[in-house]
């Protein structure tokens, strides 16, 4: 079986991680300008300053991805480079890069999937508590709108944010992402509810203004499971997917938050701080959502915290490896030895990827669902001139046929974006975790080589996955 026809092939980039010209042509600073700059907080105090030179190498970058067949390219806008004091005047530069990107895309017949947020929030508005204000709020519908104005003529596919709990976990809990916050649980709770609020008021404003074409948000998507059937251990994985996929995707589909986390962190002390107006307009907004973006890239693997172990901030802590206890200390996540893992202790699970679809689906129902990410990160073998990214392949292909089973079986899964179209920055891990079909050589000038995955995917897309 083919992939349907209107089922989109893409792969994606960010901002901060491929542009560089962090201070070209009147862009404004962003908090990972500033944030990348405190000594030991990125791997080996790498930073977007120069990142793989997106910026001035996009028409090179967009033409391999027309050779690789691309049919949509996600990748996301730099705030700061649109509005660089967060608010205000436009930087009409900012907006030249843009729509200099969308048009070398059309140019191609690739379809731009762009992504407003991806976590390069202009430095102005962190200093004025980020996520924890609502002027950032405010800031960021007036963002989206100059967004919607500018492109909405080209741009048919938007997405808010690209993963609220990351931004906001990383930044209010371990302290590994700008603002470098740890532990303040009530900070982290109140930031999701914001960055909520931002996404519906947005939503509600491409509604009424009658924009052409589709909007929603993209979420990580990492399914609990328990580590066995012990009573302890299936708690805990009913806590888990509670406060890690159900409070991110109740608010935006279902338009209330789940029952059980409201009432813990009522317990707590920690519930946001909100209105009824807040929770109408969540109410009112989520049948507008178009679509749920996931960024899937394995499952959890949890059981009861038996220990007294508790979160523990920091860079080394957060770059996914199970072992971490949750910020409640309520469960914990483990590496199975029956498990195949990443070198970054990331479990490689085609058939959780699977098993999670059909959750979503039997708790959301038919949503339109995008995999808006996946993909290895890995050390890419280099054998003679050539980077044999053979693992990639195998994880990318088992991943696929997850997605096609999940088509076959009726979820309406639109489209797959691989994690990463090129090599590029990992804000925590460098330039030592690559994703690619691109290899990117740091050495030789930032140029660009064509991996063993290159020519797999264009095959792929050729096809339409018609032999997976
Ligand atoms: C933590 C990490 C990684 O570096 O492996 O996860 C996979 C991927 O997720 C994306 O949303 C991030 O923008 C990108 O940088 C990657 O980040």
């Amino acid at each position: 079986m083919k992939m349907p026809k209107n089922f989109l092939f893409g792969a994606a980039s960010a901002s901060y991680q491929v542009e560089g010209a962090w201070n070209e042509d009147g862009k404004g600073v962003s908090n990972w300008d500033v944030f990348s700059k405190i000594p030991g907080k990125t791997f080996e105090d790498t930073n977007g300053d120069v990142a793989i030179d997106h910026y001035h190498r996009y028409k090179e970058d967009i033409g391999l991805m027309a050779e690789m067949g691309l049919e949509s390219y996600r990748f996301s806008i730099s705030w700061p480079r649109i509005f660089p004091n967060g608010t205000g005047e436009v930087n009409q530069k900012g907006l030249e890069f843009y729509n200099n990107v969308i048009d070398e895309c059309l140019k191609h017949n690739i379809i731009p999937f762009v992504t407003l947020y991806h976590w390069d929030l202009p430095q102005v508005l962190e200093e004025q508590g980020g996520w924890r204000s609502q002027a950032t709020v405010d800031a960021f519908v007036r963002f989206a709108e100059t967004c919607f104005e500018a492109f909405g003529d080209r741009v048919r596919n938007w997405i808010t944010f690209n993963e609220t709990v990351i931004f906001c976990s990383l930044g209010y809990l371990s302290g590994a992402h700008p603002p470098g916050i740890e532990g303040d649980a009530k900070a982290y709770f109140q930031t999701t509810h914001n960055v909520f609020i931002a996404h519906a008021r947005s939503v509600e404003l491409f509604k009424k203004a009658k924009y052409e074409g589709e909007i929603g948000i993209t979420h990580v998507f990492n399914p609990a499971f328990s580590i066995d059937d012990e009573a302890d251990n299936k708690f805990a994985e009913m806590h888990a997917n509670e406060f890690a996929t159900h409070w991110f995707y109740d608010p935006i589909l279902k338009g209330t938050y789940p029952e059980y986390v409201v009432t813990q962190l009522e317990r707590q002390g920690l519930l946001p701080d909100w209105t009824e107006d807040e929770l109408d307009l969540l109410k009112r907004t989520a049948p507008m959502n178009d679509f749920i973006g996931l960024n899937y890239y394995c499952p959890q693997r949890v059981m009861k915290n038996d220990t007294a172990l508790v979160m523990a901030g920091g860079r080394e802590n957060s770059t996914g490896r199970p072992g971490n206890p949750s910020f409640d200390g309520v469960y914990k996540t483990v590496l199975m030895d029956d498990k195949v893992y990443t070198k970054w202790g990331w479990e490689i699970a085609p058939d959780a990827f699977l098993e999670g679809m059909r959750m979503l689906k039997a708790r959301y129902g038919d949503v339109k669902i995008y995999i808006t990410e996946n993909g290895l990160g890995d050390v890419d073998p280099i054998v003679g001139e050539e980077i044999q990214d053979t693992p990639r392949i195998e994880y990318i292909e088992s991943h696929l046929r997850a997605v096609k089973h999940a088509v076959q079986e009726g979820i309406n899964v639109s489209g797959y974006y691989a994690w990463s179209v090129i090599d590029l920055l990992s804000w925590l891990n460098g330039y030592k975790k690559q994703y690619g079909f691109i290899y990117v050589d740091h050495a030789n000038g930032l140029a660009r080589k064509k991996k063993q995955s290159f020519y797999w995917y264009q095959e792929i897309i050729a096809t339409r996955a018609e032999d997976l």
